[in-house]
């Protein structure tokens, strides 16, 4: 990798491709004289050696071909085992003289290997130590028909572990939804081109490990494609957040503005704050109701904490922080509207979550702005669009998208592979686990973003790094202490060891 490459590597993180797009590098590189059938070969050697790293001492498995160019993967690949010995029981979910092109091709290799196929029919079992997903790869059109449907079902009732090949059958390749039912696959290699549906979406919780393989297509294609998005890759924090200067001064580091915590909404915006002082804003200041101070100041006293009974009462506070951070909190009330509508006339960037997401959906509609992030779930970005929560999901990449066209700024789209639509394009977060289903997370996002804004990032960096930290904390978090119980307290002082990325291993273990 060249010096060149790995900067942007460092910056942007692995590219992620549409089907289309990987048609098209599939293309270009057969254009350039790579044969689709030594592409092919590729492709099954790749993913033979993939299933022997995975399970070194395999000697049996069942491997599910459907008719087109994924199904000859699985044929190659069938080849290729049984020439290193071992058993393998091909499925064919159509006939050989229904198959053509590199696929028919393929199928006679395995024939001429020894590898016997049986037709798919409904009461087969499959054999074998484990299954090999060969049915449906970027060809996918629709929902999943016949007896491909049967078979993904027969795949998932087996118990096996399965290796998807290229993607879990069943997934879009787009969007990361499930077309109907998809292959639940413990590891996914995938070829040519990385794709956004396997990070995004229903994907995480269906592709198990993505092992990524190139089949050194990258060079041989001269990729100038804009890739649909780039996967956040942990190199980022250390690119963004170098060693602070031996003189640094709290004044150089940015002062954050809080506002959240109506009247009988506590502990978010204290959440928020708290975050944003562990990653490292100079200062942070919070504007809550008054009935929330004492305890603010009892957990928090590094904390500025204003209590104010309206907007009114902020008294120029907004003037003196470089950043504000609006909404955990909130609430939809007068309180939370004045404040709300005290942090839009600041010309000051904003961070916009919870209930000030819902309050520009409903009563502050038509706004638009460049020096904001969103950060909504599913379901206010659902409200945002005029939606339903069904809808984003299915496709969530255009929902962000879609969401920065109209709104500006950057926006995030929290869940199960989180994105971040700006200027710049898409993003999406590959860490972060279902501990992260708690009360609490967004507004630690919330905080962790104002903190990186008021550390002078730009938006869209510090939105990208701000997802990828909040991930990488929560991943850290579990690994001390499980999933279940996983507290949005719990992430601030992960992220802090994470945001000084020269800090030794040792460092870091005798802070926890
Ligand atoms: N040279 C290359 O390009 C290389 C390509 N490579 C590999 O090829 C894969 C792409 O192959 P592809 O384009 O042939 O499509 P593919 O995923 O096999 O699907 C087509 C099959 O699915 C079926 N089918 C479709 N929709 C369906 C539905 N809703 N429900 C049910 N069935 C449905 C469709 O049936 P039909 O509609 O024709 O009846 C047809 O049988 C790619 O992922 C990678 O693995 C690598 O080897 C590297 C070189
Ligand atoms: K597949």
């Amino acid at each position: 990798m060249s010096v060149e490459s790995f900067d942007h590597w460092q910056r942007h993180g692995r590219p992620l491709y549409r089907a289309d797009q990987v048609r098209e590098l599939d293309r270009r590189t057969i254009a350039a004289g790579i044969e689709g059938f030594a592409l092919m070969q590729r492709a099954a050697a790749a993913a033979w050696q993939s299933l022997k790293a995975r399970w070194p001492g395999v000697r049996s498995f069942s491997v599910l071909c459907g008719g087109g160019n994924n199904g000859g993967d699985g044929h190659v690949l069938a080849a290729m085992a049984a020439a290193e010995g071992l058993a393998v029981q091909r499925i064919l979910l159509k006939p050989r003289d229904a198959l053509s092109g590199d696929a028919g091709r393929a199928a006679d290799m395995a024939t001429a290997a020894g590898v016997e196929a049986v037709p798919w029919h409904s009461d087969l079992v499959l054999e074998g130590e484990l299954v090999v997903d060969a049915l449906l790869g970027t060809g996918l059109g629709g929902e999943v028909r016949g007896e491909a449907r049967e078979a993904i079902e027969a795949v998932n009732a087996s118990g096996l572990p399965v290796l998807a090949i290229d993607i879990p059958s069943g997934l879009h390749a787009d969007t990361g939804a499930v077309l109907g039912v998809a292959v639940q696959a413990t590891r996914t290699v995938t070829f040519i081109g990385d794709k956004l549906g396997l990070h995004t979406g229903a994907a995480p919780a269906r592709v198990g490990e993505v092992d990524f393989r190139a089949l050194g297509v990258e060079a041989e294609a001269e990729v100038d494609l804009v890739p649909a998005a780039h996967l956040l890759d942990a190199g980022l924090i250390a690119a963004w957040l170098p060693p602070r200067p031996r003189d640094a001064h709290k004044g150089d580091v940015g002062h954050a503005l809080v506002l959240g915590g109506a009247p009988g909404l506590g502990g978010a915006a204290l959440l928020a704050a708290e975050a944003c002082a562990r990653l490292g804003a100079g200062k942070v200041s919070l504007a809550t109701a008054p009935e929330h101070v004492t305890a603010s100041l009892v957990r928090r006293p590094e904390v500025m904490v204003h209590g104010i009974r309206g907007a009114g009462e902020l008294d120029g506070l907004a003037d003196r922080a470089d950043v504000l951070v609006v909404g955990p909190g909130l609430g939809q009330g007068s309180w939370g509207q004045g404040v709300l509508q005290a942090a839009l006339g600041a010309e000051r960037p904003l961070v916009v979550d919870a209930d000030a997401l819902n309050l520009l959906a409903t009563l502050f509609t038509g706004q638009r702005r460049e020096e904001w992030v969103l950060t909504p779930h599913p379901g206010e970005a659902a409200r945002l669009l005029g939606l339903s929560p069904g809808e984003v999901e299915a496709d969530r990449p255009a929902a962000a998208l879609a969401l920065q066209r109209r709104y500006g700024g950057v926006v995030v789209l929290k869940g199960a592979g989180s994105l971040v639509a700006g200027p710049e394009g898409l993003a999406v977060c590959p860490h972060g686990n279902p501990g992260m289903a708690s009360g609490g997370m967004g507004d630690a996002l919330s905080g962790i973003l104002g903190a990186l804004l008021a550390q002078g990032l730009p938006l869209e960096a510090a939105a990208r790094l701000g997802v990828l930290v909040h991930a990488l904390a929560a991943d850290m978090a579990v690994r001390q202490g499980g999933e279940r119980g996983l507290l949005a307290g719990d992430l601030a002082s992960c992220a802090r060891i994470l945001v000084n990325p020269t800090m030794g291993e040792d460092d870091a273990a005798a802070t926890r």
